[in-house]
């Protein structure tokens, strides 16, 4: 579960974020639209607490990540806070980040073992689990730079997944992909929403991808929602102009 009540972010006098508010539930995946420079990045990166936000309160699993508790009310999150609510989230890349170096077993168990404290044999184990779930028990052993980039990208999914995130943010995770590999990792995810009970927040510029694999989707526009929807409502019936306006912009450009 996400939660953005009121979210307010900016950038010297620049409000990127003007009060926005939506959740995504446990096991909804939810993909975030809009035209460029509207916001969507500088939410993944408040998620992955690499910005802080200038008012509001961003919550995961019921928690809050902006902010810690004191007593009954809420402050600021200090560096301390803000390293551990980071573990609750995953992130997968447009570029995979696989380690070439190693084993595809070994890009999967490292940050369980160092960061989470797992055994080596019980992040093996997981790890050999995630990767059956995947499609790719088979090739535990190889190194990432002999998969296609599909399998690189499960590969990365899985690596995420080990890490027993509340949410899943995706990047554009499709967009470095030959069109061929897009639909089974899009399947994957779609699975893995239904099954994991993870919250799957979403960026893409591919409509396609949005209406397939989406529960909902938000419309953004100037650091608010400006509809939201399941994906064939919005897409083929959107009730707001500025919707309309960009669904077109977007579709004469494909
Ligand atoms: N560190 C920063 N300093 C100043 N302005 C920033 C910073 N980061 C983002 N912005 C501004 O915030 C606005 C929103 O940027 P953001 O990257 O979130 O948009 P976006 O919707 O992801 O765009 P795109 O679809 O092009 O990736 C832009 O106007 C951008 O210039």
């Amino acid at each position: 579960m996400v939660e953005f009540d009121g979210v307010v972010k900016r950038f010297g006098a620049t409000t990127v974020l003007d009060g926005l508010s939506f959740t995504a539930a446990p096991g909804e995946f939810v993909s975030l639209i809009g035209p460029s420079g509207s916001g969507k990045t500088t939410i993944l990166r408040l998620l992955m607490t690499l910005e802080r936000v200038s008012g509001g309160v961003i919550s995961v699993g019921g928690e809050p990540l902006s902010h810690m508790r004191r007593g009954d009310r809420l402050v600021p999150a200090d560096d301390e806070h803000l390293a551990a609510a980071r573990r609750r989230i995953g992130m997968v890349f447009q570029q995979f980040n696989l380690f070439p170096n190693m084993s595809v077993l070994r890009n999967i168990t490292e940050a369980p073992v160092h960061v989470l404290g797992l055994s080596p044999a019980e992040a093996e184990d997981r790890a050999r689990e995630l990767l059956r779930l995947v499609g790719l028990g088979d090739r535990c052993d190889e190194h990432p730079t002999r998969l296609s980039g599909g399998q690189q990208q499960r590969v990365a999914i899985a690596r995420a997944l080990a890490m027993r995130p509340d949410v899943l943010l995706l990047d554009e995770v499709t967009s470095a992909l030959d069109p061929e590999l897009v639909a089974g990792v899009l399947d994957l995810l779609g699975e893995l929403a239904r099954t994991t009970g993870i919250t799957f927040l979403c960026v893409t510029h591919e409509m396609g991808f949005a209406r397939q694999v989406s529960d909902r989707v938000l419309m953004f526009d100037a650091g608010r929602v400006v509809e939201e929807g399941p994906p064939e409502q919005l897409f083929s019936d959107p009730r707001e102009e500025r919707t309309r306006e960009f669904l077109h912009a977007v579709l004469d450009r494909n």
